[in-house]
């Protein structure tokens, strides 16, 4: 099939990369012209594992190609992905207006028969909404529109989309269905279909249920702490009660990224907008909120609450490993506070830093894990990077001036740091107190 894919976020770029592995012809566009010439020379601008190695080989065996012209990708396609940003607006609502530009754009230049489908994540009923805008600028009905809502995490989206457990369509034809069903095949994947409405929900819905999960096991490890108890065990605990399942029961500094919190506080919207107060969700966020300024009290805790020229190695910038995604990163929360107490905060990230250097001001960082931890007073952990997991610990503590690790990601064994002399904090579990 030939595909138009409009927009060249991590959504555009993966589905485009991975439908054109999968066979297809595929056209990528964007309005940024620097983007899709770095583009067109195989630079990628994002990191994301195995991203560019794809992009390089479907370029090669010309079936990706990357362009800012849409109405030339549009005449050849007979499917249009629409993957532009819904960033949210000061209410929380979606802001649909790159949505919209792009509709109006599709309109003025239809020609032939399309499914038009919706990639990015609109509130409910945006399908519709699409559709009267191209019908109005292209002045006749000889489209589809549709909803595939994109399932796919940061830092696994390949593998995620190769191996997607299932495809949403959202259709209002069967030949609209007809053509999604057939793309989706070669993913050899569950396929629901539904109404546009539906599949526009489900995306909203799975969202805020996982965001749910993780502000859940956050509650449960704040009361592990007061109780005694051991919230990493709790969590294997319930885990292998299939009804529950083990995944996004890890405590921690709470959720970040370009999604939970937007599409949680984009669906209270939804709700709210049709009489409906959906408090679940509210608190899921409040809790949310909160959390991650759990390992600054618990900094804090370590030094008697005295912060003041105290060097604090911070390790870790990205809201999760594997990306150099900083929205809605803890990190842009807890490094001022720390820095406002008069601490002397070096920080370092495998990939983050010159976007952390963006978000978050006097941000002081260095090149790498040892030059960070020499002298430090304490190690911060912020995101669960493997290179950190995988830190000869005993070395560690030579490096520094005193051994305390406060883990805002567990990442650590409690025995084998308290063998190993640290003081240690982590969120909930017991702290290894052996100063
Ligand atoms: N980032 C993620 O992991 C996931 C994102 N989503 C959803 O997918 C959507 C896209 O997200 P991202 O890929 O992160 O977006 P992004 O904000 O990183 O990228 C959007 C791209 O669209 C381009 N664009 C804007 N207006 C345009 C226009 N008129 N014509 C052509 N290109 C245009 C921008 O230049 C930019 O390159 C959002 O709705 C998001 O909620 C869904 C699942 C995963
Ligand atoms: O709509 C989206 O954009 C995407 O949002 C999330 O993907 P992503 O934000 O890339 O990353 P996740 O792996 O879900 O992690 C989100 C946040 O939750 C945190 N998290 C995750 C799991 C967990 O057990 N505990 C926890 O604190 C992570 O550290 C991270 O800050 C969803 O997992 C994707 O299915 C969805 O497509």
């Amino acid at each position: 099939m030939n595909i138009c894919v409009i927009g060249t976020g991590y959504v555009g770029l993966v589905s485009g990369v991975c439908f054109s592995d999968i066979g297809n012809k595929v056209t990528c566009v964007d309005i940024d012209e620097n983007k899709i010439s770095n583009l067109k020379k195989g630079i990628i601008p994002i990191y994301e594992p195995g991203l560019e190695e794809l992009v390089l080989k479907n370029i090669k065996e010309n079936r990706l190609s990357f362009t800012t012209q849409l109405d030339k990708a549009l005449d050849e396609a007979d499917v249009v992905l629409i993957a532009v940003g819904t960033p949210p607006k000061e209410n929380g609502e979606a802001d649909l207006r790159f949505v919209e530009a792009v509709a109006t754009s599709i309109g003025k230049n239809l020609n032939g028969y399309k499914v038009i489908v919706t990639k990015s994540t609109v509130p409910v009923g945006t399908g519709k909404w699409i559709k009267g805008i191209i019908e109005k600028e292209a002045g006749h009905s000889n489209f589809d529109v549709a909803s595939n809502p994109e399932f796919l995490r940061e830092g696994s989206a390949i593998y995620d989309t190769m191996n997607m457990e299932r495809a949403v369509i959202g259709v209002e034809s069967d030949k609209a269905k007809e053509v999604l069903t057939e793309l989706h095949k070669p993913f050899n994947t569950n396929i629901v279909v539904a109404d546009i409405e539906t599949a526009e929900m489900i995306k909203y819905a799975a969202n805020a249920f996982l965001a749910t999960k993780i502000s859940f096991i956050n509650e449960i490890a704040n009361i592990c702490e007061l109780v005694g108890a051991d919230v990493t065990k709790v969590a294997e605990g319930m885990g292998y009660d299939n009804r529950i399942g083990k995944a996004f029961l890890a405590a921690g500094i709470g959720y970040g990224g370009s999604c939970f919190p937007k599409d949680t506080n984009a669906l209270i919207n939804i709700a709210a907008n049709v009489g409906y107060n959906l408090r679940i969700v509210k608190d899921v966020e409040n809790v949310n909120a909160m959390q991650r300024f759990r390992v600054y009290d618990k900094v804090k805790e370590a030094f008697n609450g005295e912060l003041e020229g105290k060097k604090l190695a911070v390790l870790g910038l990205a809201f999760k490993p594997n990306t150099d995604d900083m929205r809605a990163a803890p990190s842009i929360d807890v490094i001022p506070k720390l820095l406002e107490d008069g601490a002397d905060v070096i920080a370092y990230d495998p990939v983050a830093m010159a976007n952390a250097k963006r978000e978050i001001a006097n941000l002081n960082t260095v090149n790498s894990y040892e030059e960070a931890v020499q002298g430090a007073d304490a190690v911060i952990v912020l995101t669960d990077w493997k290179e950190f997991k995988d830190l000869d610990l005993a070395d560690l503590k030579k490096k520094l001036k005193q051994p305390v690790l406060i883990d805002g990601r567990n990442m650590f064994d409690l025995n084998q740091m308290a063998d190993l002399g640290y003081y240690y904090a982590s969120i909930g579990r017991r702290t290894v107190n052996k100063l």
